[in-house]
């Protein structure tokens, strides 16, 4: 990364002392005065805005300080302990949710939900559908319940560890599961992770290898028509898609393809049942990514 000239830094000075402490995280003086607005709209007083700019230089993320993050229409409540939501996840649930028709009563399950951004989002925009949204971290179950609450919107927050084998047990059927489950491996976690991300969010939400993904296809498959799981690479994706090509009985009950993001880069493993159920998920799927099964 290129280092700030310090004629930068001067300007950024001259224009508003506390200006220079953005300039590492936002890189340009425009950027900067951008976050510096959002950071004093929030705040009460003068020092509690370069308090919060001295929190930025230390790579605090933008998100905790402002406490919300845009999620499609929505804005929803951050805190520290929970997950940020990620554009990644926005833009596939924007379009999964679009793709689902308005006018039927589906049953959605959101695993791994944390602020439960993916849960909201589908039940704001399907509004008829009904949305459970489970999560095993107590602050995500507080945040995710005070998120419904504020936004008035009627989801049911659940405080569940998924990977518990008898976890299914206690829920009903459903028509589709999204989750976005922890995903970065802990070989590459360290050296591919942006400090502010390693120093400030939490670790059971990020670190992952095929745990996630081996428990949907051994529990969660069972209870469900169709699935769509987040990625972090394109691996996940072909784990999910070798493990249903080579078991007879999942290879000739289940589509499996790929949904790749605007970076290009693998995003989403999605699944639908071949037959038999309430909804086309042929039609829903169309487009949505490509089919390898
Ligand atoms: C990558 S975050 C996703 C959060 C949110 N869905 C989003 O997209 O921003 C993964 C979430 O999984 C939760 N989690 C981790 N292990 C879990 C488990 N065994 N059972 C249930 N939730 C789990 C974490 O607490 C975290 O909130």
């Amino acid at each position: 990364m290129p280092r700030i000239k310090p004629s930068t830094i001067w300007k950024a000075f001259s224009l508003n002392k506390a200006l220079p402490f953005l300039l590492p995280e936002c890189r340009s003086i425009s950027a900067a005065k951008q976050e510096l607005h959002w950071i004093e709209n929030e705040c009460t007083s003068h020092r509690q805005v370069v308090q919060c700019c001295k929190l930025r230089y230390r790579h605090y993320p933008l998100q905790y300080i402002l406490r919300s993050q845009p999620f499609g229409p929505l804005s929803v409540k951050c805190e520290r302990g929970v997950l940020i939501p990620r554009w990644e996840t926005e833009e596939w649930t924007m379009d999964l949710a679009q793709r689902l028709p308005a006018s039927q009563k589906l049953q959605i399950l959101d695993l791994c939900t944390g602020t439960g951004c993916v849960a909201l989002l589908l039940k704001h925009l399907r509004p008829k559908s009904t949305v459970h949204a489970i999560d095993c971290s107590p602050l995500a179950f507080k945040l995710v319940s005070l998120n419904a609450s504020s936004l008035n919107i009627d989801i049911q927050p659940v405080k569940l560890d998924i990977l518990d084998a008898h976890a299914p047990n206690e829920l009903p059927n459903f028509d589709i599961i999204t989750c976005n489950p922890p995903y970065i491996p802990k070989s590459t976690f360290v050296k591919e992770t942006s400090r502010s991300v390693k120093l400030f969010e939490p670790k059971l939400a990020l670190i992952g290898e095929t745990e996630f993904y081996s428990n949907l296809l051994d529990f969660w498959l069972q209870k469900t028509d169709a699935f769509v799981y987040e990625v972090g690479e394109l691996s996940q994706c072909t784990y999910i898609h070798h493990r249903i090509a080579q078991n007879a009985q999942l290879s000739d009950l289940w589509r499996v393809g790929f949904k790749f993001d605007s970076n290009r880069q693998a995003r989403v493993v999605f699944g639908y049942k071949r037959a038999h159920t309430t909804l086309n998920w042929e039609k829903v799927f169309e487009g949505f990514g490509e089919l390898k099964h």
